[in-house]
């Protein structure tokens, strides 16, 4: 059994199913968690293979090779990452970070400091948003949380995907398929995630139905939205633009601190 680390959330449900239609989990063990779960379980050698952060990628360039082609990506809006807000953005002083997060907690400094000027305190927290939006002027989730957070009353729901396209003209990649090994070991796996990827781009309805029957945070249309049009499972030359455009532009940032308020 090869153990291969998986993103536990809706997001990738489309990539899971397609695995399964296409025969593609055969000797596989899926290990799935949020991000910085599988992050880690990927750094401590726990696993060989895996769907990572790009920004913990990055940090760790010459540990973990890419498995080239796929990961996840949007170009506009993306749904699932999301800066909920108790105050215009040019105003925030304090902002929470999921603790799920890499590649998004960059993404929020970035935005925040480029497009809005603002440098704020950033705290990593745990925690939905009815517990953490009251303490912070503006709170960063991701993944099914951010589904949930669309619906919350009195916040202003800014997507981060969306606003990224608008000021980069680009794409932004969230995460992509890395390897401790040689990535051409696992050439195998590349063409079992090709052949499921092609399946999600044939089979959005159904993806979007099962997401449905799974108790997700968003009506049949909506999923059919994010699944069709939000969330994209290839990482070609356009998209590492858009992340070689985001990685120099968290390079430029001031150093800033984040504190971790709940671990
Ligand atoms: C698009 C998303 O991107 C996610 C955000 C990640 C991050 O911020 O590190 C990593 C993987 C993705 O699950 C999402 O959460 O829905």
């Amino acid at each position: 059994m090869v153990r291969v680390g998986f993103i536990g959330y809706l997001n990738c449900l489309p990539l899971r199913l397609g695995l399964e239609a296409t025969g593609g989990l055969e000797g596989i063990e899926l290990v799935s968690g949020p991000p910085a779960r599988v992050n880690a379980a990927l750094h401590s050698g726990e696993l060989e293979i895996g769907l990572v952060s790009s920004m913990s990628w990055a940090q760790n360039r010459r540990r973990l090779q890419v498995v080239p082609g796929y990961g996840i990506a949007s170009h506009g809006p993306v749904m699932s990452v999301l800066l909920a807000a108790n105050r215009p953005l040019e105003e925030v002083r304090r902002v929470a970070l999921t603790s799920e997060s890499a590649t998004s907690q960059g993404l929020t400094k970035v935005l925040l400091e480029r497009i809005y000027g603002v440098r704020p305190e950033y705290d990593e927290v745990s925690g939905g948003p009815e517990q953490v939006l009251p303490e912070y002027d503006a709170a960063l989730f991701i993944g099914d949380t951010a589904l949930r957070a669309r619906g919350v009353p009195g916040a202003a729901i800014h997507d981060l995907g969306e606003l990224w396209s608008r000021y980069s003209g680009l794409p932004m990649v969230y995460a992509v398929w890395v390897s401790r090994r040689d990535p051409a070991e696992f050439g195998w796996f590349a063409d079992r995630v090709a052949r499921a990827v092609s399946w999600t781009e044939r089979n959005v309805k159904e993806a979007a139905a099962e997401a449905l029957r799974r108790g997700a945070p968003a009506t049949k249309d909506e999923l059919r939205e994010y699944y069709g049009r939000c969330i994209g499972y290839r990482v070609g030359a356009l998209q590492w633009r858009g992340l070689n455009r985001y990685l120099g532009e968290l390079g430029r940032l001031a150093p800033g601190t984040l504190r971790r308020v709940i671990a």
